[in-house]
């Protein structure tokens, strides 16, 4: 079993995701909990589609843009920071966006900052005009730049950009962020975000006008309900009808919950959706204003 070559295979989708790194397993979990399975090619590059005519190419997270722009894959999962880096580098040699984000994904989080040495006393970005600052997102470095008006030397860097300043090769650097682990061990501290990113589907500007268009409007709706169940809690619990004015208001993230009244006209059992993260101190709060018997149940699948 093979990848059928771009001219056929219109009728099935194409997601193209990290073969392996960071998102790779993240990824699969994410689409198998939309119910996609798939039946994997010896060589581990290419997934048939099981239950569904969706596909998965396995790759370079770096490739991913240029897969869906040439048009062999339809969808990607890949991080923010590589889509609109090749989207600001595709803008800068004045080729058309090719693509863009769909959805983002609420896993693979991180940022773009810059960093400078701890021993500078940072006042504020116009410190780095003339500077030389190294990264391996030139494009997003060179378009922010821009903006701030800031005449700064771009040292392009694969890897290991963190060690650059220590290197002599670099004064500051503009890198990925997430626990700051690596700037501390090298000596740097953060001083500005450039991007928020984390992973996304990306995929082509206009909408597909083939088969695709119902497959890729069927499998985002199931990743809206995958990601809002991720986040979401079922929160149940029992309270008099004179405590729901002071009860409610400790729900704001709840859809409208479901209030129904048990034996008598006073004891009524709650229903709510929250979707944000229920704690023991918010489960306290809820106790203390005439809640009982609560519980939190895990909700396994979600269809607006
Ligand atoms: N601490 C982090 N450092 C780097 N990337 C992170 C971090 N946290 C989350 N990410 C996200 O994970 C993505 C993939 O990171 P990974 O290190 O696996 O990429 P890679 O080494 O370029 O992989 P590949 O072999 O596919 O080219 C990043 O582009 C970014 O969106
Ligand atoms: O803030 P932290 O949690 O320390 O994470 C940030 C570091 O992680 C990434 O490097 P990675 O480990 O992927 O190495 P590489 O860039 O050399 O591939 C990134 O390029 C940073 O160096
Ligand atoms: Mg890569």
């Amino acid at each position: 079993m093979s990848p059928p070559n771009v001219a056929q295979g219109r009728d099935r989708l194409r997601i193209a995701i990290q073969k392996s790194g960071r998102l790779a397993d993240p990824a699969r979990a994410l689409l198998a909990s939309c119910g996609l399975s798939w039946r994997e090619s010896r060589d581990r590059l290419f997934c048939y589609g099981e239950t569904l005519p969706v596909d998965l190419l396995l790759v370079r997270d770096d490739d991913i843009p240029g897969l869906i722009a040439d048009g062999v894959c339809d969808l990607g999962v890949v991080g923010r920071n590589v889509l609109q880096e090749q989207g600001q580098d595709r803008v800068e040699s004045g080729r058309v966006p090719a693509y863009r984000e769909w959805r983002a994904l609420g896993f693979g989080g991180c940022r773009l900052d810059i960093a400078v040495p701890d021993a500078w006393d940072w006042q504020g970005p116009q410190q780095l005009g003339g500077k030389r600052i190294a990264t391996s997102y030139p494009a997003l470095l060179r378009q922010w730049l821009q903006a701030q008006g800031i005449a700064a030397d771009v040292v392009l860097l694969s890897g290991s950009v963190e060690i650059a300043p220590r290197l002599g090769q670099a004064d500051a650097i503009c890198d990925l962020v997430s626990s700051g682990a690596t700037l501390s061990a090298n000596q740097l501290k953060p001083v500005l975000t450039l991007l928020q990113s984390e992973a996304v589907l990306a995929g082509p500007v206009e909408a597909f006008d083939d088969v695709r268009g119902e497959l890729a409007d069927l499998l985002l709706r199931r990743l809206d309900g995958a990601i809002r169940v991720r986040k979401s809690k079922l929160l149940m619990f029992q309270a008099s009808r004179n405590d729901l004015p002071t009860l409610l208001p400790l729900l704001p993230d709840a859809e409208a919950p479901t209030v129904m009244q048990v034996d008598g006209a006073d004891r009524m059992a709650l229903q709510a959706l929250c979707h944000g993260a229920v704690t023991w101190q918010r489960l306290e709060d809820l106790k203390r204003a005439g809640a009982s018997g609560l519980m939190v149940l895990p909700v396994e699948g979600m269809l607006a």
